[in-house]
């Protein structure tokens, strides 16, 4: 099922987007541009200035020559597709952390975006939002262009790779399913959200508490929030009514009071939900798909963990078993986590179709 929102394209935007080879569009090219301009995100990167040596998120050394990686752009309904890495090097930078408020006015955040179904599960197509963000000028961050251009789903230090659904969100949401994952009650963060899909369904299943995190800015306003809009309870069918009728902010809001979003990276992220409030409540689950495929990244990940994940919680995280190119997966991950000694891992799934993947389980080794 595919819903449109007041959605005309510029006919050259259609071409960048053939060369990107997503999903099949269906695209009205008798218009000729885009209707109204989206607003510019706040992410900060300070390339070449940060002191890498005063922050662990880099202190782990890449393996082999993988400083750092691209991987092909590839169809978002790719996510299916296995993992093609490319070596690219680019000056890594940190994004800053910040917390993303629900707009006001949230036809607004609907605009421009197509919403189609993917298992059961309503959300933005990300080609056509890339589109539809192509041909605007963002001072700060131009993901979405510097991704088109390079072709890559990833531009380390830059875009971490949110603005596509990548194939382990599927294998952790079909292992809620198998094991019944209970997220009644609970306070879970979606670590690495990009789409949120993973957050959603906490979300869906009762969660007390969904938090959501993407290094990318541009991914948390363009894709989670809209994608955690559809799927709430008077979301997407609400945004279809007439004015009148429309759902207010106000009434999402308070549908919505129990997710926050959040964008930056995970160092910069601990420390503004740990500030963020007085007696801050640690995660009962942390679910994360796709997020080891930089060793690079290790430290700043097992900290996160560490410092989040209430002491008697689980982390359930899905992951290839490698990254070619980049060097991570799940056997580096698990050896550098045992290195530690904080976490015992558990591999609950194993899928075996091409590339391996997996579903591990991080508990503490000493719960409290
Ligand atoms: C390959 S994407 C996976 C997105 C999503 N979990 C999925 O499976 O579709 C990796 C995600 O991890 C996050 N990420 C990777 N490295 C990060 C870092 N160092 N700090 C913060 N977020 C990071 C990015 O935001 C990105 O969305």
């Amino acid at each position: 099922m595919t819903f449109h929102f007041n959605f005309t394209i510029e006919e050259h935007l259609e071409d960048e987007l053939a060369s990107l080879g997503d999903e099949d569009l269906t695209l009205d090219s008798s218009k000729n541009s885009v209707s109204k301009s989206q607003k510019g995100n706040g992410r900060k990167c300070s390339t070449g200035q940060f002191d890498l040596s005063q922050n662990h998120f880099y202190d782990h050394k890449p393996v082999g020559n993988a400083t750092s990686s691209l991987f092909r752009d590839s169809p978002l309904n790719a996510a299916h597709s296995s993992t093609n890495l490319q070596q690219h090097r680019k000056q890594p930078c940190v994004s800053v952390a910040k917390e993303h408020a629900l707009p006001q006015d949230l036809k607004k955040l609907l605009e421009n975006k197509v919403v189609e179904t993917l298992s059961g599960l309503p959300h933005v197509s990300v080609s056509i939002m890339k589109m539809a963000l192509l041909g605007k000028n963002f001072p700060e961050e131009n993901i979405v262009s510097q991704s088109v251009s390079s072709h890559s789903d990833l531009i380390t230090g830059v875009y971490e790779g949110g603005l596509k659904i990548w194939e382990c969100t599927f294998d952790l949401l079909a292992y809620f399913t198998k094991a019944n994952v209970n997220f009644a009650g609970k306070k879970v963060l979606d670590l690495g959200c990009g789409s949120g899909l993973l957050g959603i369904i906490a979300f869906k299943g009762g969660a007390k508490e969904v938090h959501f995190q993407d290094y990318n800015s541009l991914v948390i306003d363009e894709v989670t929030l809209p994608n955690v809009v559809v799927n709430s309870p008077s979301g997407e069918d609400g945004m279809k009514e007439p004015a009148p009728k429309r759902v207010t902010g106000l009434k999402l809001a308070q549908e919505l009071g129990q997710c926050r979003f959040f964008s930056g990276e995970w160092s910069e992220f601990c420390d503004l939900v740990l500030n963020s409030e007085k007696h801050f409540i640690k995660y009962d689950l942390i679910l994360t798909s796709e997020t080891i495929y930089n060793p690079d990244y290790y430290s700043s990940l097992h900290q996160t963990f560490h410092r989040l994940l209430d002491t008697n919680g689980r982390v359930l995280l899905a992951s290839k078993a490698h990254y070619f190119g980049v060097g991570g997966g799940v056997h580096l991950f698990r050896k550098f986590v045992e290195e530690r000694n904080v976490f015992e891992t558990r591999a609950l799934e194993i899928i075996d179709d091409g590339l391996q993947r997996i579903v591990v389980e991080l508990t503490f080794k000493h719960p409290g």
